[in-house]
Parts: structure tokens; sequence; C-alpha cells
């Protein structure tokens, strides 16, 4: 058993239907799956439980209850009272919530909600049993009303993509795992994101080696978007980098806090990678048939993404490009308006929106939100396990946006599928402090692109 983040590699994430494969196949040589499962459980909650009181175990009707039973005697064995039922005993020192995991199919009705809340009032800390009671395995969306919102999940066999995107975060506190011996023997649903290897920078390399990137966008009152996206493809190693401000004046300055930054147009740079989009305001629209034509790889976040939306037309030409010619970045409401659906129609499954969406545009799509989703056509879909409520600031999108363009002008022959599972997961890990990130901020915590 181990803490499953931060990652240090890539990890296979199975769905439902994969889970269930792989136990029924493991079942047949290990019938001791669930004492194996209910010993994890009593070890870690051995660990995490507060004071002397009695341990109190929630059990379903099913196997995660099961869990749960064999977790109270093992617990029993090591001299520790454990209260199995549904009403709380007097101060306990930990919660097992085990009533309801993979088999969750329906919305938990009034009296397992009312079992969840009593579970949320206690005091003491709640250690789940594979997943969050209420919390769906393959999407991290609440099967109802509410899930419950754990301190630590001890997620057991395989780990779920819903542990990590959607509400899966918030839920699951703190995540361990424990294979019970089992090595899956399937290949996986998805891959959760791992640190990528930084790209060789030759000795003899000089500024033309790194490419050229061009950030179009800007429009009047939102420069400071497409000059964090130019700042950001700067410090992560790209050779130049270009900014076309829209609607600018020919004497406005490109970036007076940043001299590298040089002026430059699609006309003047048919061969850099465009990253467009960032504060452009509805002027990208008039600007996108051309660039979507020429640029031979482009990123496109924020109002470049609305005008795609609200125009067939441009739609066509995105379709038109290459495979692999293309990222968007979307977050949940770009998505929806792309998907002709509303937020909650994206959320409630995210892994599906991101992989409907790159299939109809034929694009590399990063999902954003807790646990973005990065989806490619004919590729396996990721989960980035990184980030954190720190991202959630003016500028970080834009951020995210100057950095791909900066790795992929460096990387010429990377797909765009590799490129964004690089940049989302270094994104995310540069985001992961206490308290409040300014987007300025966000840049100089990135590693460089190298
Ligand atoms: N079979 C095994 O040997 C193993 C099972 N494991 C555990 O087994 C769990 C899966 O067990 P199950 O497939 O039995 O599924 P669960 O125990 O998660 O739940 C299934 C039961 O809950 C009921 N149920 C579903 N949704 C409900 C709702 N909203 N309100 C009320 N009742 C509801 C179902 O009718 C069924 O009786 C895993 O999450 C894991 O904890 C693991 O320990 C690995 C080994």
């Amino acid at each position: 058993m181990h803490a499953l983040l931060p990652t240090t590699a890539t990890l296979p994430l199975f769905d439902i239907a994969a889970s269930r494969r792989i136990e029924a196949r493991a079942l047949v040589h290990s019938p001791d799956l669930m004492e194996r499962a209910g010993l994890a459980v009593a070890k870690l909650a051995l660990a995490l439980r507060r004071g002397d009181g009695p341990v109190w175990v929630v059990c379903g009707p099913g196997n995660n209850g099961g869990d749960g039973r064999i977790a109270a005697r093992r617990l029993a064995e090591a001299g520790v009272a454990a209260h199995v039922g549904h009403a709380a005993p007097e101060r306990p020192s930990l919660v097992i919530d085990a009533l309801l995991g993979l088999g969750l199919s329906r919305p938990p009705n009034a009296e397992m909600l009312a079992t969840m809340a009593a579970m949320q009032a206690c005091s003491a800390p709640i250690l789940a049993v594979d997943l969050p009671s209420g919390l769906l395995a393959d999407t991290g969306q609440p099967a109802g009303e509410r899930a419950v919102r754990a301190d630590h999940t001890l997620v057991l066999l395989t780990r779920k993509p819903g542990l990590f995107t959607g509400e899966g975060r918030a839920h699951a506190g703190r995540l361990w795992f424990d294979d019970l011996r089992v090595a899956p023997d399937e290949a996986p649903t998805a891959d959760l994101l791992g640190p990528a290897a930084q790209p060789h920078r030759s000795p003899t390399s000089h500024k033309g080696s790194h490419g050229q990137v061009l950030v179009v966008g800007g429009a009047p009152g939102m420069q400071g978007a497409a000059r964090l996206a130019a700042r950001a493809a700067l410090a992560c190693g790209a050779g130049r980098v270009y900014l076309d401000l829209l609607n600018s004046r020919p004497d406005e300055a490109t970036d007076p806090g940043q001299p590298e930054l040089m002026r430059g147009t699609p006309a003047e740079l048919p061969n850099a990678l465009g990253v467009i989009g960032c504060g452009a305001g509805p002027a990208i629209a008039h600007a996108l048939p051309a660039l979507l034509q020429q640029l031979p790889r482009l990123v496109i976040d924020a109002d470049a993404l609305n005008a795609i939306a609200a125009d067939p037309s441009l739609q066509g030409l995105l379709r038109g490009r290459p495979a692999s010619a293309t990222l968007l970045t979307p977050h949940p409401l770009e998505a929806a308006r792309l998907l002709g659906l509303d937020t909650a129609g994206v959320q409630a499954d995210r892994l599906r929106a991101a992989q409907e969406l790159a299939g109809r545009l034929g694009c590399t799509v990063v999902l954003k939100g807790s646990g973005s989703v990065i989806a490619s056509p004919d590729e396996r879909p990721a989960i980035c396990a990184s980030g954190g409520p720190a991202l959630a600031t003016a500028g970080s999108g834009d951020v995210l946006a100057g950095w791909l363009g900066g790795l992929w002008a460096q990387q010429p022959g990377a797909s765009a599928h590799r490129i964004a599972c690089a940049g989302v997961d270094a994104h995310g890990r540069a985001g992961e402090v206490d308290g409040v990130l300014r987007a300025s901020d966000l840049i100089a915590r990135l590693p460089d692109g190298r």
C-alpha cells in the first residue's frame, strides 16, 4: 500500500467494466481478494485513527461492505474496538466508509443519504474504502445529491478515473492504493499522468533551433492575456516569441515588461507555432480563417474557441487540418459551446466529453478543470493528477496555452497529444501551492522546457 499522489510515473486507470473483468479473472486464482482488501483497510485505519475511541465501520449491502466487515474483524484482532452499524458510537477515532463502492448503480436513497450525512457530521476523519460512497467511479460525479467527502480513500485493485477528475479529488481526500497483489492483465482505459522527460537541448543549439511561437490575441483591454501566453512560451525555452496584438496601435509596445518579446504577424511568420485566442475578443473571428489554413501547428484557446463554436465554417476548416496539428484548450463552458451542451452536460462525464470533442473536430483536446482530461483521435485519453485550487486564478489558462506552444515549438516532431500531456502535468505541478498564486508567479514556478 502506498500514497498515490504526487505521481512519479504515468499510471494505468481502469473504468468499472475493466475493473470488473480484472477482478473476475483474479478471483479464479486468488479467491481471498476480499480478505486482502479488508486487511489493507484495517492496517491503514490503525495508522489514521485519531485517539483511542472505537472505529465506526459503516457497511453497505455489497462487497464494499464486505471489505468493511473484514476490516472490523481485523481491527478487533488487533485490540481496537470496531463498531459496525449505521449509527455512530460515542467519540469514534475514525469512520470507515464501506457503504458503496464500485457497485453504485443509482442515486442513494433517503436512508443511505442519512447515513452519509451522519458520517459527515462526525468529527472523526473518514477513510473511504475504494471510493467515497455515492461517487461514480467512471466520471467522478455524485450519483445523487451527495457523495461522502472523505479525508482518505484507499483505492483497491485498480485505480478508477473518477477519483482524479470532476468532483473526485474534492471527495476522495488523500489517496492510497493497494493492488491486492494483482497485476492488471488488460490495457488501461486511460492514463494518469506522471512527469514527462525533458527534451534534449544540444550544446551546439542556437535560438533558431528552438522554434518560433506567434501569439495572436490581446485585443484592447485584454492584452495581458496574450502577454502572459507569450511570456510563458518564452520562459519555456522557445527560441523566438512574437506577439500580434489585435487592433493595437502601431506604436504600442509589445510588452514593456518583457523586452525579449517581438512583434510579428501570421503573414510574416508562416511557419511559426500559433497560440491563438488569449484575450482576443470577437476580433479573432476575422483572423481565424487565415490562421486555420496557414499556420502548421496551432494551440487554440479562449475567444478563438468561442468563435469556432459559433461558426460551422470555422469548424470545417478545423476538421480539414492535418492530424495532430491542432491542440484545443477549452474550459468546461467553452467545451460545452463547442459540443452544443451546457456545462453540467460536459462535467457529467468529462472523459467522454473530451473524447467526443476530439473525435468531432479531429484535434487534441485539453478539457481543463480539476483533473484536466487530454483526448486525441486514436490515442488513449489521459487525466492530469496534478494541480490544485491555486490554479483557479485569472491568466492561468493563458499561461498554459503559451507553455504548450513553447513546448511544441521546441519539439516539432512530437504529437499534439504528447505535448498536451507533458505541458498540462508541468502546469499542474507548478500550481500546487497553498493559498493564492498570480499567473505571472505561475510562469516563474514552471520548469523550463528543456
Ligand atoms: N469481489 C471481490 O473479491 C472484491 C471486491 N472489492 C470491493 O467490492 C466493491 C464492489 O462490490 P460490489 O460490486 O458488491 O458493489 P458495492 O458494494 O459497491 O455495491 C453494490 C450493492 O449496493 C447496492 N446499491 C448500489 N447503488 C445503491 C444505492 N444508490 N443505494 C443503495 N444501494 C445501492 C447494490 O444493489 C448492491 O447490493 C469494490 O468497490 C471493493 O470495495 C475489492 O475488495 C476487491 C475484491
